[in-house]
């Protein structure tokens, strides 16, 4: 558990998230965790369980040692610039979770000398199960580790370099939305072939759950796992090779692309 008081600026879909994970974890108390955004009516969950939910940045700012900033990435200068002088970098240190924001942005945001870390964290942060990818430059150690702390307590954390960041987000901040959709897939193929929407939902779920935990646990290669489920003339192989012939890794690897290319070019 932290002592540290914590703000996140932007309570939206990862704010929020970030939020409930936090508490969940038991890392941060709610009283402890200020959430701000304009329209707090949406807030009102975290606010029961005694989150201080405010529209005030300034203030959530000024009382926070950790400021999360979960903001969109257009709007950040022009939110920040208004509380700019709310930063002090000897006490607190800066999370931007935003897509596309360099940390030499951040540290022009925030004023010269603030600690800046960037996190690329996915909406599994919810629930202490996200991918968390970061990088920092000119934070103390002491600094760094408290953040590698967090976030490994809200899911598996990575170094990075900066450089990487875009591929970072969408690897995995976007690729939860790819995993579902892959696994919304197999449900309607579920149903198709006689299941209700309930089992299928839940074979479709678990299925997935212990393919990505064949990988995480015993570090194999999913080549590896595939050639024990494909018994020769069998009908795992039938279907693999009639999706593969409709193009199923070559649209995934496109949409991966297509997604990099949208952040890297606008
Ligand atoms: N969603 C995801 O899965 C991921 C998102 N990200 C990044 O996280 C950031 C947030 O994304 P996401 O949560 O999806 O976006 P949302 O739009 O859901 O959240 C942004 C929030 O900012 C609030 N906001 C806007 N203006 C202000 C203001 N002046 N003061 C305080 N709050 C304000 C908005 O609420 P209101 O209008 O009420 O003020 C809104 O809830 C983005 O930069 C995105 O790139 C990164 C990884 C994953
Ligand atoms: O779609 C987006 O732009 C954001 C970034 C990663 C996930 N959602």
């Amino acid at each position: 558990m932290s002592s540290k008081k914590i703000a996140i600026i932007g309570g939206g879909n990862l704010g929020s998230a970030i939020a409930q994970g936090l508490l969940k974890s038991g890392f941060a108390q709610p009283a402890d965790l200020t959430v701000t955004k304009r329209n707090i009516a949406s807030l009102s969950e975290l606010q029961a369980l005694g989150v201080q939910t405010i529209s005030d940045n300034e203030a959530a700012i000024r009382g926070a040692e950790i400021i999360v900033v979960a903001l969109k990435p257009y709007n950040v200068k022009e939110v920040l610039a208004k509380v700019k002088s709310a930063f002090d970098p000897k006490r607190q240190v800066l999370i931007s979770v935003m897509t596309g924001v360099s940390i030499d942005d951040l540290e022009e945001i925030a004023g010269a000398g603030m600690p800046v870390v960037r996190a690329m964290p996915n909406t599994a942060i919810a629930i202490q199960e996200s991918m968390t990818c970061i990088c920092y430059k000119n934070v103390p150690e002491q600094l760094v580790t408290f953040v590698k702390d967090m976030f490994d307590q809200l899911g598996v954390t990575v170094s990075i370099d900066e450089k990487l960041m875009d591929a970072a987000t969408v690897l995995g901040a976007c690729g939860i939305a790819y995993a579902l959709r892959f696994i919304r897939a197999n449900i309607q193929g579920g149903i198709e072939i006689g299941f209700d929407v309930k089992t299928a939902n839940l074979i479709a779920a678990q299925t997935v759950k212990g393919a990505a935990e064949l990988l995480i646990r015993e570090k194999r290669h999913p080549e590896e796992e595939i050639d024990k489920v494909t018994t020769p003339k069998g009908c795992t192989i039938a279907g693999l090779n009639e999706m593969e012939h409709q193009g199923f890794s070559s649209s995934l690897i496109k949409g991966i692309t297509v997604s990099y290319n949208k952040i890297v070019k606008g």
